[in-house]
């Protein structure tokens, strides 16, 4: 049998040779393909290699019937559509080691180019002008650096930022204080390190949570002497807010690598004097292009040839047997993890999950990943999936624990799943209801019976009269239609909990209120 590969971005020759090499193999190497060409080829195409200049929309993984993989040749999805490829049965793989080090020193290199105005220099020069005087530059020595996201790429930044003789500051949801202490550097919030850092960098993935992580707001706690970078992916930086804030002299300067919408060209921040650029070169280089074309090569042919991936993304490694007994709890599962991880506070370090009554007698640790999954998805982002689900947890030192017991206080089947963070512990219990779905039964102590779906309110209340009025009074106000509620207490005038579901999403300004209310200790809006 032959496998026929696309190559849709240009690759390492160096990198590709084990696919050249193999016998079962045809290639087709052709890269830059319009749109129409590459739907085109992807139609008889049994797996494709992209790097970020392709983006693998629905409408071309649906036209491929044969595609089995899309290899990504670096380490950002988001130019993939997961869930596309997931509901076509496709794996998607990619390569997150190789290019960390490329990534890191690139970072290094731009901020010190941003620290003494190194292409503006050259650029004058070039143009005839020995100008000194405009080029005083600024020392890295005793400056602060702000990491935003300390993964692999943002460890290695801090790790070089150090050898500059630097104080580094970084924010991650997976870093406490302790880590940050073993690694010399200081633990902060989101706040902290903007209103520290003389430089901020930021290393997340780009998702929902980290779109537009850096806006006005959050530009409006820096120094008007601070600089930002981003490396990472654009759309973490919120751009015409960092434009404004070049503009007005709120921030001193910016270097990116990366844009909203790439190729930037002609992109008007590209104007201001204060910001250095690069076409998305942080990978670009001999040593990171090979080692990422060899990962995703070497993992496709493994999976064409009937192996499982090494670096998977989303697919989910279960048995059809075991799959079709666990099938109709998985969507419980799924939605547990993160209604409990929304509500709770502080750096996870333990999920524990407990199974009781018929789902005693079943293999639950597909649902165990699952749950895991949910929980991590919320940090990690979309790459997280049923595989890589444990493997993520233990990278970030997250202890991931199962047991079962028979006491299943009167249900056929139970789930209880526990948060463990350094600042709380916290549980939600759900079952799966013949014919209706999941439901959450318990939520820490409290008795509640809540579908866990669309848009939600957790409340953590005083037990006192006229709360509930108060509550439902506002959301009257602000137009809020309560679909359902449900109230559960300990004893009267005690703490107490209320769950409601709202037709449509609360919006910041009303939570706040919410949040301002005597009664309320808590709240919180959630999507599911
Ligand atoms: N410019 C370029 O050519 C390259 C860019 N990248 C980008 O860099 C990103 C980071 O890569 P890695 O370090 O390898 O990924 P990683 O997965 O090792 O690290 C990402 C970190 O971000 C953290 N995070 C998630 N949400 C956060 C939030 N709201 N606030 C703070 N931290 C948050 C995660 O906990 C994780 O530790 C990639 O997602 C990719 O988009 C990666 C390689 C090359
Ligand atoms: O393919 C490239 O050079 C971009 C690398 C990148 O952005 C990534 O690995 O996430």
């Amino acid at each position: 049998m032959t496998f026929r590969i696309l190559i849709c971005d240009p690759l390492s020759e160096d990198g590709v040779k084990p696919l050249y090499e193999a016998e079962d193999v045809e290639i087709i190497d052709t890269p830059g393909m319009e749109f129409d060409v590459l739907k085109q080829k992807l139609a008889n195409a049994d797996a494709a290699i992209v790097r970020s200049q392709t983006t693998m929309t629905r409408e071309l993984i649906e036209a491929a019937p044969n595609l089995k993989v899309i290899g990504r040749a670096g380490v950002g999805v988001d130019n993939i559509d997961l869930d596309a490829a997931t509901e076509n049965g496709v794996i998607v793989v990619n390569a997150p080691d190789g290019n960390t080090m490329s990534t890191a020193e690139h970072t290094m290199a731009m901020l010190m180019a941003l620290a003494r105005n190194i292409p503006q220099a050259y650029n004058l020069l070039r143009n005839g002008r020995w100008e000194r005087k405009a080029m005083v530059g600024v020392e890295l020595k005793d400056k602060t650096l702000g990491i935003i996201g300390l993964g692999r790429i943002g460890k290695e930044v801090a790790r070089r930022a150090k050898g500059q003789r630097m104080d580094v500051i970084a924010y991650d949801p997976f870093l406490t204080k302790e880590k940050a202490e073993k690694i010399g550097i200081e633990y902060g919030g989101v706040e902290d390190v903007l209103k520290a850092a003389d430089f901020l960098t930021v290393h997340t993935p780009l998702m929902k949570e980290t779109h537009h992580l850096i806006d006005r707001e959050a530009l409006k706690l820096m120094k008007p002497s601070a600089r930002v970078l981003n490396c990472a992916r654009g759309g973490i930086i919120d751009e015409e807010a960092l434009y404004e804030a070049l503009k007005e002299k709120r921030i001193a300067g910016a270097a990116l690598d990366v844009f909203e919408n790439e190729p930037a060209v002609g992109h008007k921040l590209l104007e201001l004097d204060e910001v250095i650029a690069t076409p998305h070169l942080g990978a670009s280089t001999v040593e990171a292009q090979e080692n990422v074309a060899v990962d995703v090569s070497e993992d496709i042919l493994h999976i064409l040839r009937g192996g499982t991936a090494k670096h998977p993304v989303n697919v989910r490694a279960v048995s059809p047997e075991v799959m079709e007994q666990l099938e109709p709890y998985f969507e419980l599962a799924e939605k547990l993890g993160p209604f409990l991880s929304n509500l709770t506070k502080g750096v996870l370090e333990k999920i524990t999950i407990h199974y009781a009554g018929e789902l005693v007698q079943r293999d639950t640790l597909p649902l165990t990943r699952c749950t895991v999954k949910g929980i991590l998805k919320l940090h990690l982002g979309s790459r997280i999936n049923d595989v890589n689900a444990f493997m993520a947890a233990k990278d970030k030192g997250i202890v991931v624990d199962e047991n079962k017991s028979t006491v299943s206080r009167g249900f056929t089947n139970l789930i209880t799943v526990e948060i463990k963070t350094n600042e709380e512990t916290r549980t939600v219990a759900g079952t799966l209801l013949n014919g209706l779905g999941p439901r959450i039964v318990k939520l820490d102590q409290y008795s509640v019976d809540v579908q866990p779906t669309g848009h939600l309110v957790v409340i953590r209340h005083h037990d006192k009269p006229g709360a509930i009025g108060k509550v439902g009074n506002l959301f009257a106000e602000a137009g809020v239609n309560i679909a359902t509620m449900q109230v559960g207490r300990k004893g009267e005038g005690g703490h107490a909990v209320m769950v409601l579901s709202v037709d449509r999403p609360l919006e910041d300004a009303c939570l706040e209120k919410l949040r301002g209310m005597e009664e309320i200790r808590q709240a919180h809006r959630l999507e599911l």
